[in-house]
C-alpha cells in the first residue's frame, strides 16, 4: 500500500494545472449511458474513481477508451447489461449514478447501493423516491436496487420532485433521467453545484431540454433519443481549493491555471480574511501567502457556501493560524476524521458532534498518520508541508481516488514529498 513521505517547510512557487473535476467527470461517464452514439470527454482527471467507473461501464458493454492527455470516448452503442456488481461499486459513491440513465434509455436497471464511507451515512432514499415519481418500480433485494417502470411502460414519464434535502448526485440522476422521460420534470430544491451545472451544459449538448441548472429549481422537457457529443470536463474546484490552502499554509506565489476562482467564492473570501491574497486572472487564480494566518470560523452547507468537501484542509490552516476558531460540519455527521490525525501532528482541537474547536497558533512536528478519506487525506498532505521533519502519510489509496498525481504537482511547486513503498495505484 503506498504512502506519502512528505519533509516539511518548504514554501510553494511556480504554476499548476487544474485537472478536471472528479464531480464532474463520473455523471458526465454516465451520461454516456443515454445515447447509443459515441461520446468524447475531454479534460477527464487521472483517477482511480474514474478507472472504476470505466470498469463499470465496460463491465455493461460499454466501448470506452481513455488516452494520456485526458480524452475518454464513450459508445453505449453495443451496452448489453444494464447492471452496476457490488463488487465494482463498494468503493465509489458516485456509481450510483448508473440508476436514473439505465432506467430512462432501457426501462430496467440492476445497481447495487454504494458502499458505506468514512464520512457518515449516505442513504439513497432521495434517488429512489425521485425515481419512483417518474414512475420507476424500485425494490432493493439482496443490496441491490432492481429497477423496472411500473405497469411495464418504456419510458419514465415527467414529475415535479421535492427532496427532503439537496442532494447532488440526487439532482445528477433526476436530471439524466428526466432528459430522455416522457414530458415535463421540476426538480425543485434542486443542488446548485457548478459540478451540476456542468452536467446539464452536456446533456444539453447531446440534445436535451434543460432550464434552469445552476439555480434552485431545474425545468427538463424529456425527448425521445439524444445524441452523442464532445464535452470538456469543468476544472476542479475542491483540487483547487486544497492547492488554495497548501500555499496558504506554507508561504509562497503559486498560479493555479484553469483554476475558477467564481467557483470557489465562499472559500476565497475565507481565505482573504486570514490574510492570504488571492485573484483571479485570465489564466486562473493567482494566490499569494506570507504562511502567516488569522484563524477563521465557518460552516459547511450546499453550494454556494462553504463546501464539505474543503472542510478538512481548511481546518488545517486554523490549526496552525493566529487564533481559535470553530468549524461546523453540516453535511455528513461523522466527517471530522481527520482530526485526531492532525492531533498526532500536534494540533489542539476539540470536537463536539458537528462542531470542532481548533486552537490555533501551533508548530506542527511531523508523524506517521493514517488517510482515513479522500479530503481527510488532502488535509494532512497540507499539514505536513507545514509540520517540521517528516510526515508519513499511509493509506493514501483514499487520496488516489480523487486527486490527480497530487505529489507530482506539489513536487513541480517545490515541496519535498514522495510516494514510497508499492507500485502506483493508478490503472488506465
Ligand atoms: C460524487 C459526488 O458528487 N460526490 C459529492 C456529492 O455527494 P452526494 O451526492 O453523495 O451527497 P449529497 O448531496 O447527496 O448528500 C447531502 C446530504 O444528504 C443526505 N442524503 C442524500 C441523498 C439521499 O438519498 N438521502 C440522504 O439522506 C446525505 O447523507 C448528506 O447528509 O455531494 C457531497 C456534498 O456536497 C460531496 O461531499 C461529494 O463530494
Ligand atoms: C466525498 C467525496 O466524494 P464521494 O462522494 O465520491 O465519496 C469528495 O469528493 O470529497
Amino acid at each position: 500500500m503506498d504512502k506519502l513521505l512528505i519533509r516539511g517547510g518548504r514554501q510553494l512557487r511556480g504554476e499548476v494545472l487544474v485537472s478536471g473535476a472528479k464531480n464532474a467527470a463520473l455523471p458526465e461517464l454516465c451520461a454516456a449511458l443515454l445515447s447509443d452514439r459515441p461520446v468524447t470527454l475531454h479534460n477527464v482527471p487521472r483517477l482511480n474513481d474514474v478507472t472504476t467507473m470505466l470498469k463499470l461501464l465496460r463491465n455493461m458493454g460499454v466501448a470506452a477508451e481513455r488516452d494520456d492527455g485526458g480524452t475518454v470516448r464513450l459508445d453505449a452503442g453495443p451496452l448489453h447489461t444494464p447492471e452496476a456488481p457490488y463488487e465494482l461499486v463498494k468503493t465509489m459513491r458516485a456509481s450510483v449514478l448508473a440508476l436514473g440513465p439505465l432506467l430512462a434509455r432501457f426501462g430496467k436497471a440492476r445497481v447495487s447501493l454504494p458502499g458505506g464511507c468514512a464520512i457518515g451515512s449516505r442513504p439513497v432514499d432521495q434517488h429512489i423516491k425521485g425515481l419512483q415519481a417518474m414512475g420507476a418500480e424500485i425494490v432493493v433485494e439482496h443490496g441491490y436496487m432492481v429497477a423496472s417502470i411500473a405497469g411495464g411502460g418504456r419510458r419514465l414519464h415527467g414529475a415535479r420532485i421535492t427532496t427532503d434535502m439537496v442532494t447532488v448526485t440526487g439532482t445528477e440522476n433526476f436530471l439524466m433521467a428526466a432528459a430522455l422521460a416522457e414530458g415535463e420534470t421540476v426538480l425543485e430544491n434542486a443542488a446548485q453545484e457548478p459540478e451540476i451545472a456542468d452536467l446539464a451544459e452536456m446533456l444539453i449538448e447531446m440534445g436535451a431540454k434543460i432550464e434552469g441548472h445552476g439555480t434552485s429549481r431545474i425545468r427538463i422537457q424529456g425527448v425521445e433519443k439524444l445524441q452523442g457529443c464532445t464535452h470538456r470536463v469543468v476544472a476542479d474546484r475542491i483540487e483547487a481549493g486544497t492547492f488554495l490552502c497548501a500555499v496558504a499554509a506554507t508561504g509562497g506565489e503559486v498560479l493555479l491555471r484553469h483554476g475558477r476562482a467564481d467557483h470557489l467564492d465562499a472559500v476565497i473570501e475565507k481565505l482573504r480574511e486570514a490574510g492570504v491574497q488571492v485573484d483571479a486572472v485570465e489564466e486562473g487564480i493567482r494566490v499569494r501567502s506570507q504562511g502567516r494566518l488569522k484563524a477563521q470560523s465557518f460552516r459547511t452547507t450546499e453550494y454556494p457556501g462553504f463546501p464539505t468537501d474543503m472542510q478538512a484542509q481548511f481546518m488545517a490552516l486554523n490549526v496552525i493560524a493566529d487564533g481559535t476558531s470553530t468549524v461546523t460540519e453540516t453535511i455528513f455527521e461523522n466527517r471530522f476524521m481527520h482530526v485526531d490525525e492532525m492531533l498526532r501532528l500536534g494540533a489542539k482541537i476539540q470536537t463536539d458532534g458537528k462542531v470542532a474547536v481548533i486552537e490555533g497558533g501551533h508548530q506542527l512536528s511531523g508523524a506517521t498518520v493514517m488517510a482515513t478519506d479522500l479530503r481527510a487525506s488532502a488535509s494532512l498532505v497540507i499539514a505536513g508541508l507545514v509540520a517540521e521533519g517528516e510526515t508519513l502519510v499511509d493509506r493514501i489509496y483514499h487520496l488516489d481516488r480523487g486527486y490527480d498525481r497530487m505529489e507530482s504537482k506539489l513536487r513541480g511547486l517545490g515541496a519535498d514529498i514522495e510516494r514510497v513503498a508499492g507500485a502506483a495505484e493508478y490503472q488506465p
